[in-house]
C-alpha cells in the first residue's frame, strides 16, 4: 500500500484520471466474464445478440486500453517522483560540508540512486493491473456470490486461507532483501577493484588471481545466494497461493455438486474460478515487485535522509572583490572514523595570510598540508577556532563568500570537461591561457568544452590549473601541482608563472615539495603532525 500511496502523492493532477483508469481496468475483465457465462449458460440452443458483441468488445477494450493508459499515467507518476527525489539528492548533497560528504560517502549516494531508480521504474509497470486485478478479484467475487452463495463461501474461505498464509510467507522477504543488498554492495566494492585497479591485476597476476578467487568469486557466490533466498521466499508464497487455487478448483469440481445440486451453475463457477485464478495470478505477479520498490523506495529514502540532515542551510554571500587579509585564528580539525573516534588532527593552527602574499606549505608525507588547506578554505568547517575575513569572523553564514575567495588545485582534484559557471570567459583568451601552459597542441576550447580530457597526469593538472585561473578569484591554492611537471614547465611555473599571478594581485598558497624554488615565496611555513612548526620569511618572488 506505501508504494500505492507515493505514487498517488506524485500523481498530482491526474489523480481523477488514475481512478477512471483504474475503475474501467477493474471493470472491463468482469464484462468479459459475465458476457462469456451468459453464452455459457445459455445452452447449445443459444443465439449470441448484437449486445453480446458489443459488450465483448467494449470490455476488451476496456481491458487493452486500461491497461495502456493506466501503465502510462504511473509511469509518468513514478519516473516525476524518482526525478524529485534525484534533484532533491543533488540538492542536499550540495549543501554538505565536504568532512560530511567523506562520511557518508558519495559512492554511497551514487549506489542508492542507481541500484534503486530502476527497480521503482519496474513496480510502475505493474502497479495499476496489479490494484486494477485485486478490484476484479472483489467483483467476481461478487458475481459468485449472486451465482451460488455455497461456491462463493467456498471460494472465499479458500482464498481467505491462502491470504492468510502468503502475509505469513512474506513476513522474511525484506529480511532477505535486505540481506541481499548488503551482499550485492560487498560485491560491487571488490569488483570496484577489478575494474579501478586494472592496470594493477593484468601486471601482477596473483594479484588478480587472488582478488578473484579468494574474494571476487566468494563474494559473487554470496550475493548470489542472497538473492535465490529471497526470490525463493518470495516465490513460496506465490506458489502456496496457486496451490490453494487449485484446491478451490478440485471443491468446485469434486465437493460442490451435491451441495449446489445444478450442474450447469457448477460449470460456470468452474469458469469463473479459472477467470479468479487469472486475477490472482497478477496479483501475485505484481506483488513481488512492489514489495521490492518499496524496499528500494525506503533505501532512497534513507540516503536522501542522511544527507538532508548533514545538509546545511542555503548560503549566500557575495564574493568581496579585495580584501586586506585573511586569518585563522587557534582552528582545530580533527577527521573522524566511522564509528565516530578521533583519527589525524590539525591545530591549533594560527596564520594570518595578507592579500597580494606567496606563502609555501612544506612539510613530510602525511604531516597535514592538504587538510590544512581544506580547513583554510573551510572545505573542513573548524572543530574549534575561527577564520576571519579582515578581523570579520567567518560564521556558516559568511561561508560561501569565504569560500568564493579561493580557487584550488588540489591533488585529488577533479577535471571537468567544460567551463560550468565559467560561460562568459572569451574562448580566445582560454585558448591563448591552453597555449601559456603548453597545452596548446593538445587541447582547445571549442563550444564551450575542452576537446580533450584524456591527458597525460602533468597534463591534466595543468589543465586544472588553467581553469582554475579562468576563475579570476583573489587566492589561488595549488597543491603540489609542481609535482607531475617536467624541469622545463616546473621551472616556468615557479620563476615565471607564479611570479606574474602575484604581480596580478593574487594571493598564493603553495604546497610543494621543491625545496629548491623556495626563494619563489614571500614566507614559508613547515607543518608536522598537523602543526605549524616552522615559519620562515624570505625576500620575495623574483622573477
Ligand atoms: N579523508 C580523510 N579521512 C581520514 N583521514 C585522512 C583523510 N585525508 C587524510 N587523512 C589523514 O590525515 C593525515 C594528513 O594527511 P594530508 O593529506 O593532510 O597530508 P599531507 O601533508 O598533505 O601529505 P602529502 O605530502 O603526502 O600529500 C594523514 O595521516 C592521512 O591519513
Amino acid at each position: 500500500m506505501r508504494f500505492a500511496s507515493v505514487v498517488w502523492g506524485a500523481a498530482e493532477g491526474r489523480r481523477l484520471w488514475l481512478l477512471c483508469v483504474l475503475m474501467v481496468a477493474t471493470v472491463s475483465p468482469v464484462g468479459v466474464l459475465a458476457v462469456v457465462n451468459t453464452v455459457i449458460s445459455g445452452g447449445a440452443g443459444y443465439t449470441v445478440r448484437a449486445l453480446d458483441v458489443a459488450l465483448f468488445l467494449l470490455s476488451t477494450l476496456g481491458v487493452v486500453g486500461g491497461q495502456l493508459v493506466g501503465a502510462r499515467l504511473t509511469v509518468d507518476a513514478v519516473e516525476t517522483l524518482l526525478d524529485g527525489i534525484r534533484m532533491r539528492l543533488v540538492g542536499s548533497l550540495r549543501r554538505l560540508e565536504y568532512s560530511d560528504f567523506e562520511r557518508i560517502g558519495g559512492g554511497r549516494i551514487y549506489d542508492a540512486l542507481t541500484r534503486n531508480t530502476g527497480v521503482i521504474s519496474e513496480a510502475a509497470m505493474v502497479m495499476l493491473p496489479g490494484y486494477a486485478a485485486l478490484g476484479s478479484l472483489a467483483l467476481g467475487g461478487l458475481y459468485t456470490l449472486a451465482l451460488s452463495p455455497v461456491v462463493f463461501f467456498t471460494l472465499a474461505g479458500i482464498l481467505g486461507a491462502s491470504a492468510a498464509l502468503y502475509t505469513i510467507s512474506q513476513r522474511s522477504v525484506r529480511a532477505a532483501l535486505t540481506e541481499a543488498a548488503g551482499a550485492e554492495t560487498a560485491f560491487l566494492r571488490l569488483l570496484g577493484h577489478v575494474v579501478h585497479g586494472f592496470k594493477e591485476t593484468r601486471l601482477h597476476r596473483p594479484r588478480g588471481d587472488s582478488l578473484e578467487d579468494a574474494h571476487l568469486s566468494p563474494a559473487s557466490a554470496a550475493h548470489r545466494d542472497a538473492r535465490a533466498r529471497a526470490a525463493a521466499r518470495i516465490n513460496s508464497g506465490i506458489s502456496i497461493s496457486y496451490g490453494f487455487f487449485y484446491v478451490a478448483l478440485a471443491s468446485i469440481a469434486f465437493v460442490l455438486p451435491p451441495f449446489v445440486g445444478d450442474q450447469e451453475i457448477i460449470g460456470q463457477a468452474i469458469y469463473v474460478a479459472i477467470f479468479l485464478l487469472s486475477t490472482v495470478e497478477i496479483i501475485l505477479r505484481s506483488i513481488p515487485l512492489i514489495a521490492r520498490a518499496e524496499f528500494a523506495l525506503d533505501e532512497l529514502e534513507r540516503a536522501e535522509r542522511a544527507v538532508e540532515a548533514a545538509a546545511a542551510g542555503a548560503e549566500t554571500g557575495e564574493v568581496p572583490a579585495a580584501f586586506g587579509e585573511i586569518r585563522v585564528r587557534a582552528a582545530t580539525f580533527t577527521y573522524r572514523d566511522a564509528a565516530g573516534a578521533p583519527a589525524f588532527s590539525i591545530g591549533p593552527v594560527d596564520l594570518t595570510v595578507p592579500a597580494g602574499e606567496t606563502l609555501f606549505v612544506v612539510g613530510g608525507n602525511g604531516s597535514g598540508k592538504s587538510t590544512f588547506l581544506k580547513l583554510l578554505c573551510r572545505l573542513y568547517p573548524p572543530d574549534s577556532g575561527a577564520l576571519e575575513l579582515d578581523g570579520r569572523p567567518v560564521g556558516p553564514a559568511q561561508a560561501a563568500e569565504w569560500r568564493g575567495l579561493f580557487s584550488s588545485v588540489f591533488t585529488d582534484f577533479h577535471l571537468f570537461d567544460r567551463l560550468y559557471g565559467l560561460e562568459d570567459r572569451d574562448p580566445a583568451e582560454v585558448n591563448a591561457l591552453l597555449a601559456d601552459l603548453g597545452l596548446g597542441r593538445k587541447v582547445r576550447f571549442e563550444d564551450g568544452a575542452f576537446s580533450t580530457t584524456d591527458l597525460s597526469t602533468g597534463q591534466r593538472k595543468r589543465l586544472a590549473l588553467a581553469v582554475a585561473l579562468l576563475e579570476r578569484r583573489p587566492i589561488l591554492i595549488l597543491d603540489e601541482v609542481a609535482a607531475d611537471q617536467d624541469q622545463e614547465f616546473r621551472e616556468r611555473l615557479y620563476r615565471e608563472i607564479l611570479p606574474r599571478l602575484k604581480r596580478e594581485g593574487r594571493t598564493l598558497i603553495v604546497v610543494s615539495h621543491d625545496d629548491r624554488y623556495y626563494d619563489c615565496a614571500d614566507r614559508v611555513i613547515r607543518f608536522a603532525d598537523g602543526r605549524i612548526v616552522d615559519e620562515r620569511r624570505l625576500e620575495g618572488a623574483r622573477e
